[in-house]
């Protein structure tokens, strides 16, 4: 607060307690003079003055609609059967690519279970050949037993030499690479689509949702969904499942082909099935449940992480990095453990899976070497056997870590589905749009709780009518609802009772895109610019403005000047959120944004921090040119603001207490209008009287320096009352 009177201040009102009437005049008197920021909102027993009676909270609360929080509250969690349909209707798109690398899958894996029978039908080819030369020797006996051929090889090898075998296999070999490699990539390239489209149909989807669910759920979180969540489950969906099909086609072809080569020898590899099937439905269930809550424990560090960094310049004026690196160490440690208990639970389950296939290879190679010296099968079939039984062990044990894999998939993509398929009220409405607006708001008798606090009804039967073209300061008590007015007319929220008009029509009636697009603009508390240039951001209000509009713009909204004197003119990145240009100037751009949008009905919520007298100046004369020839509801902090408006409407209660012009409202010394001025001209004159009284004290110097110190610091806290009292910015 900069204003210094042109003349001695005048008492207080509270000081020379005059009677109601002289002190009516006074008021308004002083009232006129002050041309500052005079914080009308701002009363320090502002809080004490919140609205809604018990009765009238509940009977709102009881129309309002529940909150919307992405936690287990929000419906029940759908049954894994449920959870698998709702992927496999998502991954439809897909299935073209997903069949193509499914035939590729499969010749590769015919190719690969090839191997174990063409390497013993080598081996017998060998040993026959080997067992011709030895018998060749003429020693008179065979050195070594040969068994019987084996069935499978028979054919193949009367009919050909092992060059042709080895020629013909390499050719297979080559074929089974590259649809392998084929495999991959259409894999690979499934997932990627797949992540591609749950990125953006859940990045619509959040950003589509109604206001009320953005105020149950932190926005960190669902950055979560959607950076991580989605890889785990676009993974899950194809690499995974891809693995999965590759191992289950290895496992059954490989136990068929060693049921052909010798069915006592395949029982005794299938006794291996039962205990290891039994843990990893049991380890399946548990890593499921480890991944929700690691999702979870995942979603909370990052939103901790969000919100601490994008308010570092807070964290950083207390103090309080190391509280929060100690919390954020708090968050981190509990995925670690999580982790941990997943790695105990992995090391038990592949750790004796892994004993039991090796104790059963140890099994084949016994009584399977029996067999071979009893002459019931040849060595090459032996070889075949143990290497399909090493393949089978092996795509099994693929089948168990996939198994585990699906689950962790499975409970990570809860919440993602849940995310969405989650259907917006407000938003999802395809009403109407009206030809020609004339610009005419009403309230009427509305009922308002916020869904998250439903307990608390803001209004209990708000009326008022803007007509078109007037412009209406709406004033009260801090937390009385004047921003709740503005966050209704543009249809953030639905009152529990009553109508919110536009021209006379029900604004359910109509398209909010259509509504917020062409006809209603808001210019909030403390304007939000992107991280992005200052032309990017100005273009905002209307993406297919030219630059000479954006200029046009800027030079109405005096803002040009200060844009050209930077180096890069309008193309100055702004930093993120616009911390990199002063409050004066992100206030000027967003009024130049909201002068290109053209709106035919402006909501100004008019900045509650006051700037120095010369940008003040600058930015009250760009909303003037900003109001001209359009419908105006101001919720008005400032007293010159309100004086210039055509009406008034002060509310309290939860309704509006009065209604009039200012010298009206101004002539009741005891309307609650009348009492919200005095009460805050006389903290605004108290701050003048002690910047006077400092002034005298700095001067004289026989003051005592902590006495002048003390002075200083009742200024600084008095000028704060105004300054500081500002509530959380409320943005667009
Ligand atoms: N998103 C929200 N969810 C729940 N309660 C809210 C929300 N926004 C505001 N409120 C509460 O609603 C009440 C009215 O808030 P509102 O911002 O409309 O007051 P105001 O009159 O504009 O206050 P000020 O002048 O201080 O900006 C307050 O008690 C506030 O705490």
């Amino acid at each position: 607060m900069s204003s210094q009177p042109a003349q001695p201040p005048p008492q207080p009102a509270a000081a020379a307690d005059p009677p109601a009437d002289q002190r009516a005049a006074q008021v308004a008197t002083a009232a006129r003079r002050s041309t500052a920021s005079v914080g009308v909102a701002k009363p320090a027993a502002s809080d004490a003055a919140a609205p809604a009676s018990a009765a009238a909270a509940s009977a709102s609360a009881a129309a309002a609609p529940a909150p919307s929080g992405l936690s287990d509250d929000d419906g029940p969690t759908p049954s894994s059967g449920e959870q698998i349909r709702r992927i496999v209707r998502f991954i439809r798109p897909e299935y073209s690519i997903l069949a193509a690398a499914i035939f590729f899958l499969l010749i590769s894996s015919v190719v690969t279970m090839l191997v174990p029978m063409s390497m013993g039908t080598i081996i017998d080819l060998v040993m026959q050949e080997l067992g011709a030369s030895v018998g060749d020797t003429g020693s008179g006996a065979p050195a070594m037993v040969m068994p019987q051929a084996p069935r499978l090889s028979e054919s193949i090898r009367q009919n050909l030499s092992l060059t042709t075998v080895f020629i013909a296999l390499s050719c297979i070999f080559v074929v089974g690479a590259a649809a392998n490699m084929t495999r991959v990539i259409l894999m690979q390239s499934a997932a990627e689509r797949i992540i591609v489209r749950l990125r953006n149909s859940l990045f619509v989807n959040i950003i589509k949702q109604d206001i009320s669910f953005h105020d149950a759920n932190r926005s960190g979180e669902l950055i979560s969904r959607l950076s991580a969540d989605t890889v785990v489950v676009g993974k899950t969906l194809t690499s995974n499942l891809s693995d999965g099909l590759r191992s289950l086609v290895m496992a059954v072809a490989g136990l068929s082909a060693m049921l052909l080569v010798n069915v006592n020898l395949t029982m005794t590899m299938m006794m291996i099935v039962p205990p290891v099937a039994f843990s990893a439905v049991y380890y399946g269930r548990f890593v499921r449940q480890l991944a929700k809550k690691r999702t979870d424990g995942t979603a909370e560090i990052t939103k901790f992480a969000e919100e601490k960094i994008s308010n570092l310049r807070t964290v950083r004026a207390f103090a309080r990095e190391d509280d929060e690196a100690a919390k954020y160490a708090g968050h981190v440690q509990n995925v670690y453990n999580l982790g941990m208990k997943e790695a105990y639970a992995s090391g038990l389950f592949f750790g004796s899976t892994g004993l039991a296939g090796n104790l059963i290879m140890l099994a084949i190679l016994f009584y399977g070497g029996s067999m071979v010296k009893n002459g019931a099968i040849s060595v090459g079939e032996l070889t075949s056997f143990f290497m399909y039984t090493a393949y089978v062990g092996g795509s099994v044990f693929g089948l168990t870590s996939w198994y585990s894999e699906m689950n962790k998939g499975i409970g990570s993509s809860t919440r993602l589905f849940k995310l969405l398929d989650r259907k917006a009220e407000i938003e999802a409405t395809r009403g109407r749009t009206l030809d020609a607006v004339q610009g005419e708001i009403a309230l009427q008798n509305v009922h308002f709780a916020y869904p998250t606090r439903s307990d608390v009804a803001i209004f209990n039967g708000l009326n008022f009518t803007v007509k078109p073209g007037e412009t209406v300061a709406i004033v009260g008590h801090s937390g009385s609802g004047k921003s709740t007015i503005a966050q209704l007319i543009l249809r953030f929220y639905d009152p529990a009772h009553g109508e919110v008009k536009l021209d006379g029509v029900d604004v359910r009636e109509l398209d909010p895109h259509w509504m917020r697009e062409s006809v209603i603009a808001l210019v909030p508390q403390e304007p939000v610019l992107f991280a992005a240039t200052v032309r990017d951001n100005i273009k905002y209000g209307n993406p297919a403005a030219t630059d000479a509009e954006v200029r046009a713009a800027a030079e109405r909204a005096n803002a040009h000047d200060f844009i050209a004197s930077f180096p890069e003119g309008y193309d100055t990145f702004v930093g993120e959120r616009g911390h990199a240009i002063s409050g004066g100037q992100k206030q000027r751009i967003a009024i130049a944004r909201a002068l290109l949008k053209n709106p035919r009905v402006l909501v100004l919520d008019e900045a509650t921090s006051a700037l120095d007298a010369a940008s003040e100046h600058l930015v009250q004369d760009a909303i003037e040119r900003l109001i001209l020839g359009r419908t105006v509801i101001t919720i008005a902090h400032r007293l010159s603001t309100i004086q210039k408006a055509d009406r008034i409407i002060m509310i309290d209660g939860g309704q509006v207490a009065e209604s009039g012009s200012f010298d009206e409202l101004m002539s009741d010394p005891e309307g609650s209008f009348f009492k919200l001025v005095s009460n805050q001209l006389s903290q605004n004159l108290a701050v003048e009287d002690a910047a006077a009284a400092a002034a005298t004290a700095t001067s004289t110097a026989a003051a005592a320096p902590h006495e002048q110190q003390q002075q200083q610091q009742q200024v600084d806290s008095d000028e704060d009352t105004i300054i500081d009292d500002v509530h959380p910015p409320k943005s667009a």
